[in-house]
């Protein structure tokens, strides 16, 4: 049997995915590991190869078959535009993709104003603004610490993730707008999904298990609270 292999992203999102992986009988102990230097870990009972990546390089392992499956945020799928199938909400990594800036730059998201919006996440604001809005805006790439842009005067307004919102309020910045809610998705390559459909299907299936019954103890446990 050849192996299926599985790109997850490195950082936030890898904690979680670990955890669920474990929930459904996937051991990814070496992986905890953080003095290993080693990239790529086996399941050699259930033939699975693993391995974290940059979050923006998982649709493009996934859309090349050089991983059959793959987790990633909604937000880097959508940035990256590859030929990838969305087969399943983890529903942890939950945000918001947003326009912030200072409250008086709301003025400016009128539709008229040419303004310069800095992101790290250049597709998702031209498609927000050019469609949505129907507004022209120069967008700046920044690659980090985006909300420092409308501080200094590179631009007016940002287009970025936010989670509690403490860093917009650290930094005297509020959300204007909100793009879309984001969580961390399952990717399938659509041949892999043709080719290894009952794998892949079990693993999903058991997945998505183990998300409903925490969803359901979630549910009973604020029912109970409330
Ligand atoms: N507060 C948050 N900030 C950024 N991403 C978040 C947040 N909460 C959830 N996420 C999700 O986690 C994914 C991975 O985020 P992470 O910060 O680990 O990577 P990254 O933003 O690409 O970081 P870096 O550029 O530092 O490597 C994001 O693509 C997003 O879907
Ligand atoms: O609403 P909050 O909970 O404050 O989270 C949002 C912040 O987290 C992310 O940055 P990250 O920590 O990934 O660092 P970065 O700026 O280097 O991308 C994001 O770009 C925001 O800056």
């Amino acid at each position: 049997m050849r192996y299926l292999t599985i790109a997850l992203t490195k950082g936030r999102l890898a904690k979680q995915t670990m955890k669920l992986l474990e929930q459904i009988g996937i051991s990814c102990e070496e992986m905890n590991d953080p003095s290993t230097r080693k990239l790529i870990f086996t399941d050699e009972a259930r033939r699975l190869r693993f391995f974290l990546s940059k979050g923006p390089d998982v649709p493009t392992y996934v859309e090349y078959g050089a991983a059959d499956i793959g987790v990633v945020g909604e937000d880097t799928i959508m940035e990256e535009d590859r030929k990838i199938y969305e087969v399943l909400d983890l529903g942890f990594g939950k945000c918001r993709m947003c326009v912030a800036g200072p409250e008086s730059a709301g003025k400016l998201l009128n539709g008229q104003q040419q303004i310069r919006v800095a992101t790290k996440y250049p597709k998702i604001a031209r498609d927000y603004f050019n469609e949505t809005k129907n507004q022209t805006v120069e967008i700046i790439k920044l690659n980090g610490s985006i909300e420092l842009a409308p501080i200094v005067g590179l631009s007016e307004v940002i287009v970025d993730i936010v989670e509690t919102g403490s860093t917009l309020k650290s930094n005297g910045l509020k959300v204007l707008e909100e793009v879309c809610p984001l969580s961390a998705r399952v990717v399938v390559n659509p041949v892999s999904m043709r080719m290894e459909n009952e794998r892949i299907t079990a693993l999903l299936r058991d997945m998505n298990e183990v998300l409903t019954r925490e969803q359901e103890k979630e549910r009973m446990s604020s029912a109970q609270d409330s």
